[in-house]
């Protein structure tokens, strides 16, 4: 059987995006995505995303497997490639959908200017939300030390569908990632382990972030990883409540808006079509 895929990136997060619109379940299972995500001996790819069917009134519905085959609630540079991947596959001229994820329903719309502007709905810090042991379920933690590699780290937990643990350093470039992010990762204290940013803040409204994510690893961007670093960023009175976020892919415009929401806004490229043998 041949299955026809888009590969997109949004700032070198990059996916494999397939057309499962006549089918309510995946068309590759988590292993096959383990192989088609494999930079070698497949296509390479941070994860595979399925455009399904809708669900509860949404137009589509988006699932999601991450390049270790681990499924993710929601991914926000996954989202923007949906979006721009479904309104080709349309050709209707819309440019705004309803999404059902796994982390909520996404409401992602084309903009005039090429880019995609996405609701990515409220931040969920209640520990039990996250989810994290770190504190007690209703608490927030926002500014609790952790111990990982011999050094204790001030964290902020956020969930945008999926766990985010953030923490302010001085220099981003000096954090041994390969080496801390599987720490931070499988750290007992997240039991659906965690996504892992580290964020250098510039100046108020613009921070650097690296991301070490879960199931992906170190990847040049992470959409929900910047929203929840605005977010954190804002709760630890480090950055305004618009902010840009630097990545080693590009940046992105976050805004934690006052109405509650975040909102996210950034690129998403086709790269190449292609056919799976599978
Ligand atoms: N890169 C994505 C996040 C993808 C899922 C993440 N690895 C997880 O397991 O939660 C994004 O842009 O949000």
């Amino acid at each position: 059987m041949n299955l026809e895929f888009t590969k997109y990136q949004g700032l070198g997060n990059d996916f494999i995006l397939i057309d499962n619109r006549e089918n309510s379940e995946p068309l590759l299972t988590p292993e096959q995505a383990i192989q088609w995500c494999d930079r070698h001996f497949g296509i390479g790819a941070d994860g595979v995303i399925f455009a399904l069917p809708g669900e509860n009134g949404t137009d589509y519905s988006m699932r999601i497997f991450n390049s270790d085959g681990s499924e993710p609630e929601m991914c926000g540079n996954g989202i923007r490639c949906l979006a721009h991947f479904i309104a080709e596959l349309e050709a209707s001229g819309r440019t705004e959908y309803r999404i059902h994820t796994l982390g909520g329903v996404m409401v992602p719309r084309l903009t005039a200017e090429g880019q995609v502007q996405v609701d990515m709905g409220e931040p969920q810090l209640v520990a039990a939300q996250i989810p994290t042991t770190l504190v007690q379920g209703e608490e927030k933690a926002i500014a609790i030390p952790l111990e990982v590699a011999g050094q204790t780290w001030n964290v902020t937990c956020v969930s945008m569908g999926n766990p985010h643990c953030i923490t302010f350093v001085e220099d981003v470039a000096a954090i041994p990632l390969e080496t801390l992010g599987p720490q931070f990762e499988h750290h007992p204290v997240f039991p659906q382990r965690t996504n892992t940013e580290f964020i250098q803040v510039l100046r108020s409204d613009y921070v650097k972030m690296r991301v070490w994510e879960r199931g992906a690893g170190a990847t040049l961007a992470c959409g929900t990883g910047a929203c929840a670093s605005v977010v954190a960023g804002v709760l630890n009175s480090q950055c305004d409540r618009r902010t840009t976020v630097e990545l080693p892919g590009g940046c992105l415009e976050i805004e934690w808006a006052t109405n509650g929401r975040v909102y996210m806004s950034g690129p998403a490229v086709q790269v190449f079509k292609g056919t799976l043998a599978i």
